[in-house]
This record gives C-alpha cells, structure tokens and sequence, in this order.
C-alpha cells in the first residue's frame, strides 16, 4: 500500500495541490480497495494485487488528463446520500450542500409539495425528499439524461421524488396542474466571461448547459423562475436559489421587482453572496 500511496503523490504531484492529492489518495483507495480512513492506515504495510494497482494506474491516467474524480469514479456523496454522476450532468458542489442546510433550517417538518428546477443529478431534490419524508418533491431540468440519472439515483438510494422534462424557459404555467409549498433552483449561473478563470476540469468535461449564460442577460433563470413562482408558488411561500456572488444585489432587485417580499441574501462558507431566499406575497 505505501508503494501505492508514493505512486499517486508522484503522479499527481505536478497537476494538483498537496491537500487535493491527499484526498485524491484517500478516494482512490477507498474505492480500488474497498478501505475505510482506518483501514487504510491499519493496512499501510500490506501489497496490493497486481489488478488493483492496475486499476489505480487506470485512474491516474485520467486524473491526468484533468477528468474530475467523481466522472472517473461514476459517483459522489452529496448530503451523505450517493449521487452517481456523468458528463451529461454537473458534478454536486459542496456550495450546494449549504443551500439544502439552509432550507432545510428554515422549513423543518415541511409536509408539501416541493419543486427543485434544473435537477441536474437530482441532489437537492433527492436530499429534500429524504431529510422532508412527508413531503412530496418534484425535480425538472430539460436535459433527458440528467433526468435518467436523477432517476437512477432515486431508485438506487430508496427515496421518492418525481422527475420531469420541463424547459423553464418555454414554460406554459397554465398547463402546471399543482402549486408547491418551496421552490428552490440552482439554474446555470456563470457568465460567458467568467470562463477564462475556470479551470480545465470543469471547462474540458461538465456540461456546458448546465453552468452557463449569456454574458448580456445573466439573471435569465432567476426571472423566468420568480415569474413562474407568481403562479405555481402558494402565497405565502418561498422560494430559493443559489446565485452568481456576482449579481447578489441585481437578484434581490429583480425578485422584489416581481413582488416577492423578506428577500434574504446568504453568504457561504467562503463568505461570498451565494443564496437567496423570498416569500411570495401572491
Ligand atoms: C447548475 S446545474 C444544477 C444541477 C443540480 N441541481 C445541482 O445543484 O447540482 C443547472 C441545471 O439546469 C438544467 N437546465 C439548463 N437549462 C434548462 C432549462 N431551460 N430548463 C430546465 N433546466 C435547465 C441543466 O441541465 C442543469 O442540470
């Protein structure tokens, strides 16, 4: 194992910092051999098969070519649930982890129903409908395979939650039969402009759909979103995002603008502007 564990540093020594390859490390052997944190240090001695190190050698190729782990791996944990994930959906950030702390807060007991718009791998929805049992959670996004992969997930981790192909830019709110209790979205955020910072891994390999937005109207989600809230969310409820640091105060404008009320905006664990929260007055 130590001979494996030199090989990874090695390896990935030019590409990543050194906190990233430690945890890199650890996933790595968590999952070739199956190992606990304990374990691994509890077995720190022993050698590894012939086809383990094979497969270790098989990642670190694709570590190389800057693929995220989580696509390498088909899978992550959001909110302690196991999220599997593909280039056809984004991979869940812990950013997002906070949003479904927050709501999860701010509405203990809900008993509802709740629409998550851009579901994407169904984490928010699929962490709402497991930690709010006696509410009912829909997830849409326009991508088909994100919807089977969210599907995939509710089935594979045993929780309810309904997925439906909607493009919430084209959306007939006539033709939406139920009201919800909570809406939340995290909906592509990033602008055109913002690439040029990104790194390679997000850039070379998550899907473009879901991260970005014209540079020229970059609350384009947010306003179809607060304008379909006025009439598929009940008065009196809320609705939250997660946003672009870049535009917190443009957000709260535009949602008040459209009669939303107790417009809250909430940093996150870096300190910068990343949710809104706001009740619709009806
Ligand atoms: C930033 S991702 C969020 C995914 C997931 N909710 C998460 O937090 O990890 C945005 C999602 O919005 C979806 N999307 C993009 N355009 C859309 C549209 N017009 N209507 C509905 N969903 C859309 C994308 O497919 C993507 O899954």
């Amino acid at each position: 194992m130590k001979q494996s564990i030199r090989r990874i540093q090695n390896c990935l020594q030019d590409i990543y910092p050194t906190g990233e390859i430690k945890a890199l490390t650890r996933i790595i052997l968590e999952e070739v051999c199956q190992y606990s944190l304990t374990d691994i240090l509890l077995h720190k001695n022993s050698i590894l098969s012939a086809s383990k190190h094979q497969e270790i050698e098989t990642i670190l190729q694709r570590l190389k070519q800057n693929e995220p782990i989580q696509y390498i791996l088909g899978h992550t944990k959001f909110y302690g649930i196991n999220i599997n994930v593909a280039p056809g959906v984004l991979i869940p950030r812990p950013e997002t982890e906070e949003l479904v702390e927050l709501i999860l807060k701010e509405n203990e007991k809900l008993k509802g129903n709740i629409l998550d718009i851009g579901t994407g791998s169904g984490c928010i929805a699929l962490a709402l409908a497991k930690f709010l049992p006696e509410s009912r959670v829909e997830g849409w996004d326009i991508s088909v395979e994100a919807l089977n992969i969210a599907t995939q997930n509710a089935r594979q981790n045993s929780i309810e939650a309904f997925f439906l192909q909607k493009d919430i830019l084209n959306l007939n709110t006539s033709e939406i039969s139920r009201q919800y209790d909570l809406i939340v979205s995290n909906p592509p955020y990033i602008c055109e402009r913002e690439k040029k910072e990104m790194d390679r891994n997000v850039l070379d390999y998550e899907p473009h759909l879901a991260l970005f937005v014209e540079d020229s109207d970059p609350l384009l989600f947010y306003r179809k979103i607060a304008e379909a809230g006025k009439s598929i969310l009940k008065p009196g409820k809320r609705l939250y995002f997660e946003i672009n640091a870049l535009f917190g105060k443009e957000t709260q404008k535009m949602v008040e603008e459209y009669g939303y009320t107790d417009v809250h905006i909430y940093k996150d664990i870096s300190g910068k502007n990343r949710f809104i929260s706001a009740k619709n007055d009806g």
